[in-house]
């Protein structure tokens, strides 16, 4: 097998988010020898961000999102002691995480604050994007369900991100609902309005997050979001080993060695799934729908719990317009089914 083409100066830089959205596939339960063995093998690799966080951001540990089996502050210390070169990066939703969370992980050594809102919600992250720079950390914006909004208003969006100080900011397609079409469309939108990198964060429901991924390239995206193992909300996130070996084919510079990671996704994190990542009924229906990927494993338990179908429960919530934060919705939705059975 030919050597991986690391030497040459990375078209992109790749942010692994198998500790953070990657949670979601395993509800919330990593353990502090996962994190360590898996930050070792993505740092050996050569991945310069590594995120670690609960799912759904600092403080996602919840009734409504999910208990973490071990507290994330011990994850992300692990991680920072464990990184040799790369950054560590936290997730955070105004809201669900607050602004002490922000300077707890600074001073636990995280170097990157991602800073996520609904895509036409910007303004709740203002505060939170000018902490992390005062904190002295790099602030990325994090644009959820960014298929829900047309480009230009996704745009104007990301403008507030960059007037509060983000220094990249993201386009991230929550549900997997985005084609290499509407992914062109947003992402020149926003790489010809913002004087920031702009990045793509793909999910895998309509098994497009590849393709996605290297359009956002082609069209001027410096950052991509990706998941060892496709770990991720619903049918998982862009795989990074696969990801990174079909840039190798395509002689995209990564700075990530390939075959590193094509061991590092069968040898530490497959072992750690609790199942297959794949396009299964409920994943497809979240990319079909425009459904929030990480409903997946929610409305799979309050289908079993109520009695109703799953795939039904995914097709209303995507009727209603539900968004990150409505967790509950699935729960009325699912009683409300049962009740008209
Ligand atoms: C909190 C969400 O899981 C953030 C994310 O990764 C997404 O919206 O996608
Ligand atoms: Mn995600």
């Amino acid at each position: 097998m030919s050597a991986p083409a690391t030497a040459a100066k990375p078209a992109f830089r790749l942010t692994d988010s198998t500790l953070r959205d990657g949670s979601h596939a395993v509800a919330h339960q990593y353990t502090e020898q996962q994190a360590i063995d898996i930050v070792a093998g993505l740092d050996r690799a050569g991945v310069p961000v590594i995120e670690v966080s609960h799912g759904d951001g600092l403080g996602g540990s919840s009734f409504n999102y999910g208990f973490s089996g071990t507290d994330e502050m011990k994850l992300i210390s692990r991680a920072v002691e464990t990184a040799k070169q790369a950054k560590i990066a936290c997730l955070l939703l105004p809201g669900i995480g607050v602004a002490d969370d922000l300077k707890a992980v600074k001073d636990a050594g995280v170097q990157v604050a991602r800073i996520a809102t609904h895509c036409t919600e910007a303004d709740i992250a203002e505060q939170h994007i000018g902490m992390a720079k005062e904190l002295g950390m790099e602030a990325v914006g994090f644009l959820m369900m960014a298929h829900m909004t047309s480009p230009d208003e996704l745009l104007r969006q990301a403008l507030i991100m960059q007037e509060s100080g983000a220094d990249v900011v993201y386009c991230v397609d929550s549900a997997g609902a985005l084609t290499t079409k509407t992914v062109t469309e947003r992402i020149e939108t926003l790489v010809g309005g913002l004087d920031v990198p702009v990045g793509l964060h793909a999910h895998e429901n309509l098994s497009l997050s590849v393709a996605n991924s290297l359009t956002a390239l082609d069209h001027g995206a410096l950052h991509i979001d990706a998941c060892t193992g496709g770990a991720g909300a619903g049918a998982g996130n862009c795989p990074t080993e696969v990801f990174v070996a079909v840039c190798d084919r395509m002689g995209v510079a990564t700075g990530v060695d390939t075959m590193t990671m094509v061991d590092v996704a069968e040898e530490v994190v497959r072992p750690a799934m609790n199942r297959p990542q794949m396009v299964d009924r409920a994943a497809l229906i979240l990319g079909y729908a425009g459904v929030y990927g990480s409903f997946m494993l929610h409305s799979e338990r309050a289908a079993k719990r109520y009695g109703v179908s799953q795939a039904q429960i995914l097709i209303e919530l995507g009727k209603r317009g539900v968004v990150g934060g409505q967790e509950d919705m699935i729960i009325d939705v699912a009683l409300e089914l049962a009740a008209n059975k």
